[in-house]
């Protein structure tokens, strides 16, 4: 049911610094930040030849990664995402498997502009799992 892996999202304390790291000390292809005021993030694409890193800041003040920059100040990996086919039929699969869905359980338009949906760490070894139709 999984496919390829879409990204690999670290939260960190500093948007900008961390852009610059990785533009200027590991050279890689930094997009520019975008708000995405209905996940309470701001994001910063990096491209990868095989992947994208999606470095994450909290926007708002509910934002879904407060919590985790404060257990994790110095910033840490987040979520990783998984490219699905049909986004719909893998929510019913994962719920029937016991699999605990984010949120309402309806997908909500990410940063590609595509649907995504997020599945609880408990569930998946400690590791917070995102699923983007592509
Ligand atoms: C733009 C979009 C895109 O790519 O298109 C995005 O990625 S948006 C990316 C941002 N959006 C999201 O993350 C949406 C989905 N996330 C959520 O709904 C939330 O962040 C939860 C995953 C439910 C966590 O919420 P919150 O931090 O309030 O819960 P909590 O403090 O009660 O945490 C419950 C337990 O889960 C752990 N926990 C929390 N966040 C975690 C994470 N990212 N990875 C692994 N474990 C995590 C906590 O340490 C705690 O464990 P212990 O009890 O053992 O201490
Ligand atoms: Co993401």
């Amino acid at each position: 049911m999984i496919g390829r892996l879409n990204h690999v999202a670290i939260a960190v304390p500093d948007l900008d610094a961390a852009s610059a790291q990785y533009r200027n000390t590991l050279g890689a292809k930094v997009g520019a930040p975008q708000d995405e005021p209905d996940h309470g993030v701001t994001v910063v694409f990096i491209e990868l030849p095989n992947t994208k890193i999606e470095l994450l800041y909290p926007l708002g003040d509910d934002s879904p990664i407060k919590g985790f920059l404060e257990k994790n100040p110095s910033g840490g990996i987040h979520h990783i995402c998984y490219e699905v086919e049909d986004i719909l039929a893998a929510r019913d699969h994962l719920k029937a498997e016991g699999a605990r869905v984010l949120g309402n359980g309806e997908p909500k338009i990410g940063a590609h502009g595509k649907p995504v949906l997020f599945l609880h760490p408990k569930d998946f070894n400690g590791c917070l799992v995102e699923l983007e139709q592509v």
